[in-house]
């Protein structure tokens, strides 16, 4: 691989004799992985995955040897799985790099926490975060881009998350709704990427000596803003996809110099990962000693001088009357669950949850105001994607197993026809017992709901 002269001089320095091993690793192959999503329906390969300490899965069929568990972390694997495969599309599996992985595992939030994700698209760390959340809490995942933000959207729907909200904003303008609000703060910092040089060598080219210095000025800008948020004991877990010093441990000291309240926590070296450049408790992900690209990661703690955490006004529900009946007839007859406490809220004609506990979010940006429940349409309510891919079969009273044959069809934009025996109006398709969204049983005819834009084109 051509990398910069620059580039190289700057890493035979700091790495001296494993500078070799180093260079050697961008014409090796890139690692491929994929994280198991607890909360959908586990198929006998991932069951494993649920367990905290991980042993290789026991295969019971063939299948099982493809894939190779990452040691000591919650729900990885090395391995690939397509985009269009069942598991992809039914959110079983979000596939993520390894290094990229020891991020949401240094943050491991627990339940029923206030985390957010400050830089969050395409929604890797958020994911993964929502997997230790299990609908418990508050998600806030934050994209500045708005582009970005929909991807981001997009995934947290399918991985089907019912705390996450999604949020299109700037740093400073979350800053002022959220002082001192979140326990946990994933701040994966916009940076130079060189980690991800050989994954994505068209990122070679935004390289130059000055670059990590640039970037580091704007991550100093974002931790400030972050650390505004963060709350008295709260976490911050700092990361970028790059190895400069100037961006990583660089930055730690200077956070360690302006907020002497916070405190480095020390991060376990498993699986290869290596300690920071003079700073023991930070963990690199260098390719050449660790199975996966490139990353650095930092832990800190508010060691809580600081001010009380925010009292919360909540937002309320908006929904007129006729609304409110709508949503209670559909839930009334198709739902066997109550969904988790939150706000009903519309915007425009869409139906939202969004969990309680927020602040009054009016003067933000927001790209997913919490679940996404449906729609109403005159007289009537259609429910979502979003939430076909959130409940489990047993949380919905009529809901249709298909084949891989169907699915195939279906996902390309097809009905099918249906037995007589499948009751008339909404029923939620899965497919290995993950929601494919529901569909509408008119006359046996499984008419087709899967959003155009998600459709596959053959
Ligand atoms: C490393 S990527 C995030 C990857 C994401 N955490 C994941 O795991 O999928 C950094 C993100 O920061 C966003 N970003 C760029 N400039 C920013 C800024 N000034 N403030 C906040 N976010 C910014 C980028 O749009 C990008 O999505």
């Amino acid at each position: 691989m051509d990398l910069p002269v620059e580039f190289l001089e700057k890493y035979k320095k700091i790495l001296g004799e494993e500078f070799a091993a180093f260079h050697a690793s961008f014409d090796q192959p890139v690692q491929t992985a994929f994280r198991v999503n607890p909360l959908k329906e586990l198929d006998e390969r991932f069951r494993v995955a649920k367990d905290l300490l991980i042993s290789p899965p026991k295969s019971t069929d063939g299948s099982v040897s493809k894939f190779e568990k990452i040691p000591k972390q919650h729900f990885g694997y090395y391995g690939k799985i397509s985009g269009k495969s069942i598991e992809h599309v039914t959110g079983l599996i979000y596939s993520q790099e390894p290094a990229a992985q020891v991020v949401g595992e240094v943050a491991a939030p627990k339940k029923g926490m206030r985390v957010l994700d400050l830089c969050a698209a395409p929604g890797g760390k958020s994911t993964h975060l929502a997997s230790f959340l299990e609908n418990t809490g508050i998600l806030v995942s934050n994209e500045i881009s708005n582009k970005r933000s929909k991807i981001l959207v997009e995934n947290s729907e399918r991985f089907g998350s019912r705390n996450t909200i999604v949020l299109n904003e700037q740093p400073e303008r979350l800053a002022r709704v959220f002082p001192a609000y979140f326990d946990l703060i994933v701040l994966d910092a916009p940076c130079s990427g060189e980690g991800m040089f050989r994954k994505n060598p068209s990122a070679i080219q935004y390289w130059t000596e000055n670059y990590p210095a640039e970037c580091a000025e704007l991550q100093r800008e974002i931790i400030t803003e972050a650390l505004k948020m963060l709350a008295p004991g709260g976490h911050l877990i700092y990361s970028t996809c790059t190895w400069a010093p100037e961006e990583n441990e660089a930055n730690i000291r200077w956070i360690l110099e302006n907020y002497p309240e916070l405190a480095l926590q020390d991060i376990p070296k498993t699986n290869g990962l290596q300690a920071g450049l003079n700073m023991p408790e930070v963990v690199r992900c260098w390719p050449h000693r660790f199975r996966g690209e490139g990353q650095f990661v930092a832990h800190l703690v508010d060691t809580g001088k600081k001010l009380e955490t925010l009292k919360v006004k909540s937002g309320k529900s908006n929904l007129t009357r006729e609304q409110v009946q709508l949503w209670e007839d559909f839930s009334h007859r198709y739902l066997l669950t109550e969904l988790s406490a939150g706000i009903l809220q519309v915007f425009g004609d869409q139906l939202y949850l969004l969990p309680d506990g927020l602040p009054d979010l009016s003067s933000l940006k927001i790209a997913r105001n919490g679940l996404h429940l449906g729609v109403f349409k005159k007289k009537r309510f259609e429910p979502s994607l979003a939430l076909g891919m959130a409940l489990k079969p047993a949380e919905v009273t009529t809901s249709l197993e298909i084949s891989e044959e169907q699915f195939q069809n279906y996902v390309s934009g097809a009905t099918f026809a249906t037995d007589k025996a499948v009751s008339k109006g909404w029923v939620q398709l899965t497919v290995g017992g993950n929601g494919l969204g529901f569909a509408k049983n008119v006359n046996g005819i499984i008419k087709n709901y899967f959003p155009k834009g998600l459709r596959f084109i053959s």
